[in-house]
């Protein structure tokens, strides 16, 4: 595995979805992205939370659970990964929980062979009540255990969270030293105008890493209206790029060199005391 000692940068991708009601038109949508993000060079690519269903009722997503190894979506995210020759961070799909009328909200992480790296199930669940919009994950979401996750990757360790996890630094501190943070996100369009960018920098700030945050962004089928704002963010808390809205990607590099000058001209990881 060539790593970033080796070549200084390794080249990033986040998918940004308007995912409909239809699970194969979004397999369609995001086969097609990821394919654009392997041709402009991308090494590892991230979807969006919930890419493969914006569904009409809060339990479509319910309907569409696979077994752990076993089902279209996640063959799709092994074959995509395996295809293209690229790390592939599955947005989330719904895997079966212990409960009857619950889903894990999971990420499963690919690599270029298209073998299973890494499992995440998101730990913070949703909520938010302001006039005619309400959402409450809990009802259809079992949470993950309070583990932090994390892979190794050529570019180092990546850390992996869930679009409301954002809002949780304790999770992040967890994690340890990261290269990477990827946030696979579908943040609404009332929260993210106001948080979104903001709490990425903080943690691209706060922990010295570059942060990948991989949203849905648009109007969608069933009527929700995402933020969008996919983006790449450097240790010093510099948006490299950004997708406002729509379907495409937002690109660029991990470079170790930049890692080490961030850390070494402000040491604030070294000055932690508690
Ligand atoms: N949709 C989410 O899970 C989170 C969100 O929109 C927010 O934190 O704001």
């Amino acid at each position: 595995m060539e790593t970033l000692s080796e070549k200084d940068e390794f080249c990033v991708a986040a998918i940004q979805t308007v995912s409909s009601t239809d699970l194969h038109e979004n397999l369609e949508q995001a086969a097609s992205l990821i394919r654009q993000a392997a041709e402009q060079g991308a090494q590892m690519a991230v979807l969006p939370e919930y890419f493969c269903l914006m569904g009409r009722r809060d339990d479509d997503k319910v309907a569409l659970r696979e077994r752990p190894g076993k089902g279209p979506i996640q063959q799709f995210l092994s074959e995509s990964a395996r295809r293209h020759g690229l790390w592939l961070v599955g947005g989330t799909l719904p895997l079966e929980s212990p409960d009857s009328g619950r889903i894990y909200n999971t990420t499963l992480v690919y690599d270029p062979q298209g073998s299973q790296a890494a499992r995440y199930d998101k730990i913070h669940l949703f909520g938010f009540r302001r006039g005619e919009e309400a959402y409450d994950e809990s009802v259809t979401i079992r949470p993950g255990g309070s583990e932090p996750q994390a892979f190794e990757a050529p570019c180092g360790k990546v850390g992996l969270s869930i679009c409301y996890d954002l809002r949780f630094p304790e999770l992040y501190r967890a994690l340890g030293e990261t290269s990477l943070i990827v946030v696979p996100a579908a943040f609404t369009y009332t929260t993210g105008s106001a948080h979104w960018e903001i709490l990425l920098r903080a943690r691209a700030i706060e922990n010295q890493c570059y942060v990948l945050a991989a949203a849905q962004g648009g109007k969608h089928e069933n009527g929700r209206r995402t933020w969008g704002h996919s983006m790449l963010i450097d240790p010093w808390g510099d948006v490299l790029d950004c997708l406002p809205e729509g379907p495409g990607l937002a690109l660029g590099n991990i470079s170790r060199s930049r890692l080490e000058d961030v850390r070494q001209a402000l040491p604030a990881l070294r000055h932690r005391t508690l």
